[in-house]
């Protein structure tokens, strides 16, 4: 034995059993967590995950291999599908990182190895690492560029974090050599308060379940979700991985089942909410009125007619919404798309469990997106938190490697540091991804506030900004500290080759804008132009409001005025968003016809112009989304909220001439200021409606008016459901107000003929 430079003991020869059962007693002995790096050739890395689960001796059941490959004895996930492994509990964890190894895999895994456990990682040889090239970096190669454009600055970082984080051994599989033992011996830890038993005046749950708990948080928690016994409630439980929130809603769930209420769980796998179904199951036994079905079989059925049953999200809403049902738990909340979550809020009541972050792979929709709606809901919402770790010690060094290498903890400056941001005070600047490794506070600082304004910033995400050639980042700094932060994304240019490709049905990666312009708007002359898509924008959530987005855009619009031919952007759409980019002169050429998974939400893709290419692309994409939009209300889009619709063609840059002819003029007019129909002839109301909301200054309309043009005329829908929706108290009372509508329509646009035919009724 020698010793390291970092004190620690090194063998000098490789035994990977031993070092790994060295590794788990300690893990053991301190219900704390250990990583071990196996770097070398991946079929020796492969032998030695072997000789480490038989050196750590732990049964075949309690470890998973996340692997392309096939044929192990243990359980096996391919890397893809590595968020079933969310919430799960498992002694070894092993992350075959030599193919397609993605940062969001490695956030996924890491928390699911219990105290006590191993994580394992397989990588190529550290030293070649970042300069290997896998199908991950295939995806960060965007065309026109290639893989070999793709930096390995990500698993350079990554690399450095293994090499000096306690808690990691590192075993070189090349020389046969263990390069760090990782023994860390001296954990810090922190005295768990102890949870205490609300007194029965107090509580309405069992004792027992108090009981149960193992931590003071968690009783804490439990007491909270007692809300669920009453109609109306929602309770946010909120923790980091691991201290045991899903064992709290199933002690909860358990708890009424055992009053005899019935209770449907959900989560994005039922995998996902095994631990909610086990604590239920041993509550309902201990109570003694188990009477039918295992937590293994996701059913449990209590003696007093109570029972709990999982159902798959898509189907959770409505099961819950029965009569039947009393309470739903959403477990895992931050891993389904906003959209679920919404269907889940016709429940009685309903508790919705998920990880403060969720970006460790699990998704921010919900913080980002959901959590707004919910408080806006006609629930009472209260939340809950968990602090004090279970599922591993405090002080555990796997849990603050992970959110170092993936920056999990990374958070923008405190609020005080910039509150006095304004546009005139701050600076533009260039955030390379050089600069950003040589300054972790920066990198940090900007990649914090990405993740938390933007439910779609992920782990993958790091790996983007630091190594894809496509990107690039953009900044305003207050007293050196980044207020406001854009990533862009270079696009188009592309060859007469790619763009026939693209127009005949092929996928290319990356390139957005042009995708959507060439294949499905059907033009191929789309990607010819060159653009730069603002992927990201955020800006503090302290100084939002101030004028800094907008200085951040007329700032790049400066710097790229004569790099590129436009600026683009898709986002989920929302009436703020739309006018924010309005505002910023950008115009809306298009709107998906399918919801984004995550946000629920229909995207806009919005324009602006630097060059005449880039002029030609916006003008016949306005011109297009103009005459085709009024179909997709009617059919696609019928279900898109109307404020959308309003501000989306607000923001459309055209002139759009409705051309009506005298005929339709005479029909128009007599809906409006006579006795006519508008069912007669909706084209000529659909085409007039589509002029004023795409310029809505010309002719005064409130906003509930514009509405009813959106919902009746664009959307089509039923009349008694637009009367309803928009507070008339009659279905007749809309129609005239409809025909109301139309005057000031009349007045603007119409012409003598029109004036004329509207005078016979004045
Ligand atoms: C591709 C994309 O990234 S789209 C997603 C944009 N980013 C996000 O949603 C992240 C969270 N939001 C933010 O960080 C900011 O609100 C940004 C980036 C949208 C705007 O940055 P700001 O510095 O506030 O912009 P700025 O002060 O120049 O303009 C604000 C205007 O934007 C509009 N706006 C945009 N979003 C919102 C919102 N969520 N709520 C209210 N107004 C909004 C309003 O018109 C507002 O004007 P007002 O304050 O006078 O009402
Ligand atoms: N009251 C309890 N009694 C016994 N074991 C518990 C209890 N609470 C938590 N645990 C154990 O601690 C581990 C973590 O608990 P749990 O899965 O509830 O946490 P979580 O916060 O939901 O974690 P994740 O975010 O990963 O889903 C599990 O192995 C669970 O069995």
């Amino acid at each position: 034995m020698t010793r390291s430079g970092d004190g620690a003991r090194r063998p000098d020869t490789l035994d990977s059993e031993s070092l790994a059962a060295a590794r788990r007693d300690e893990a053991m002995a301190t219900n704390q967590r250990r990583l071990l790096v196996f770097a070398g050739d991946r079929d020796a890395g492969i032998d030695a995950a072997f000789d480490v689960v038989r050196g750590a001796d732990v049964p075949d059941d309690e470890v998973t291999f996340v692997t392309s490959r096939e044929g192990f004895r243990f359980e096996r996930l391919d890397p893809r599908h590595a968020s079933s492994l969310l919430g799960t509990t498992r002694t070894v964890v092993v992350l075959d990182a030599h193919e397609s190894f993605s940062p969001n895999a490695l956030g996924r895994v890491a928390g699911a190895v219990d105290g006590g456990g191993l994580l394992v990682l397989l990588t190529p040889s550290l030293d070649e690492w970042a300069s290997h090239r896998d199908s991950f970096d295939e995806r960060l190669a965007v065309p026109p560029f290639g893989v070999d454009d793709v930096a390995g600055r990500f698993r350079a970082r990554l690399v450095s974090t293994l090499r000096d984080h306690p808690g990691v051994a590192l075993v070189d599989l090349e020389n046969q050599t263990v390069e760090r033992d990782g023994s860390y011996t001296q954990g810090i830890s922190f005295e768990t308060p102890v949870p205490s038993i609300p007194r029965d005046a107090d509580r309405r749950f069992p004792r027992r379940a108090y009981e149960d708990c193992l931590t003071a948080d968690q009783s804490d928690a439990l007491s909270a979700l007692e809300a669920l016994r009453r109609t109306g409630q929602a309770v946010v439980v909120e923790a980091d991985r691991g201290r045991g929130k899903s064992s709290a809603a199933g002690l909860a769930a358990g708890s009424l089942a055992a009053e005899g209420r019935t209770v449907v769980v959900t989560a994005p796998d039922e995998r996902n909410a095994a631990e909610v179904f086990v604590r239920a199951e041993r509550l309902l036994s201990t109570l003694g009125t188990l009477a039918d079905g295992s937590a293994d079989d996701y059913h449990l059925s209590a003696t007093t007619g109570g029972c709990i049953s999982y159902v798959p999200p898509t189907e959770a809403g409505a099961a819950a919404a029965s009569a039947e049902t009393d309470a739903l738990v959403v477990d895992e909340a931050a891993a389904l798309p906003v959209r679920l979550l919404e269907s889940f809020l016709d429940t009685p009541a309903v508790a919705f469990c998920t990880t403060v972050r969720g970006y460790e792979g699990a998704g921010r929709g919900f913080a980002v997106r959901f959590r707004d709606r919910l408080d806006d809901s006609d629930h009472d919402v209260s939340s809950v938190r968990l602090a004090d770790p279970i599922r591993y010690a405090a002080g555990d060094p796997v849990e603050s490697w992970a959110f170092r290498a993936l920056l999990l903890d990374a958070r923008p400056p405190v609020d005080q540091l910039v509150a006095d941001a304004t546009p005139e005070t701050v600076s533009y600047r260039t955030l390379t991804p050089d600069d950003l490794l040589a300054d972790e506070h920066r990198l940090r600082e900007a990649f914090g506030l990405l993740v938390l304004a933007h439910y779609r910033t992920e782990p993958d995400d790091l790996a983007r900004l630091l190594d894809a050639p496509n990107l690039t980042l953009r900044a305003l700094t207050h007293d050196g500290r980044i207020v406001s932060v854009a990533l862009l994304a270079r696009e188009g240019g592309l060859d007469a080759e790619t763009r026939r490709h693209m127009y005949d049905g092929g996928r290319i990666r990356g390139n957005m804008l042009p995708d959507v312009f060439t294949s499905q708007l059907r033009d191929e002359d789309a990607g010819v132009p060159v653009g730069y898509r603002v992927m990201r924008i955020a800006t503090h959530h302290a100084v939002r409001s101030s004028g800094l987005g907008s200085r951040l855009l007329s700032e790049i619009r400066a710097e790229f005025e004569t790099d590129a031919d436009y600026l683009g952007v898709g986002f989920g759409a929302t009436p703020e968003l739309l006018s924010f980019w309005r505002e910023n002169d950008y115009g809306c050429v298009h709107l998906s016809t399918t919801r984004n998974d995550t946000s629920g939400e229909y995207s806009a893709l919005m324009l602006h112009p630097l060059s005449d290419l880039g002029r030609e692309l916006h003008d016949r994409h306005a011109d297009w989304f103009c005459d085709r939009i009024g179909d997709v209300l009617g059919d696609a889009l019928s279900d898109l909220d109307p404020d959308v619709a309003r501000a989306a063609l607000a923001a459309a840059d055209t002139d759009y001439d409705a051309d009506l002819s005298a005929y339709e003029w005479r029909v128009v007019v007599g809906a409006s200021y006579g006795p006519g129909l508008y069912t007669t002839a909706p084209g000529a109301f659909r085409r007039l409606a589509l002029a004023h909301l795409t310029s809505p200054g010309r002719a005064s309309l409130s906003a509930r008016a514009e509405r009813l043009l959106v919902r009746k005329v664009l959307q089509t829908r039923p009349w008694p459901d637009v009367a309803d929706e928009l507070d008339f108290h009659s279905t007749a009372q809309a129609m005239r107000a409809l025909g109301d509508a139309y005057e000031p329509l009349v007045d603007e646009y119409g012409g003598d003929a029109a004036r004329e035919e509207r005078d016979r009724f004045l």
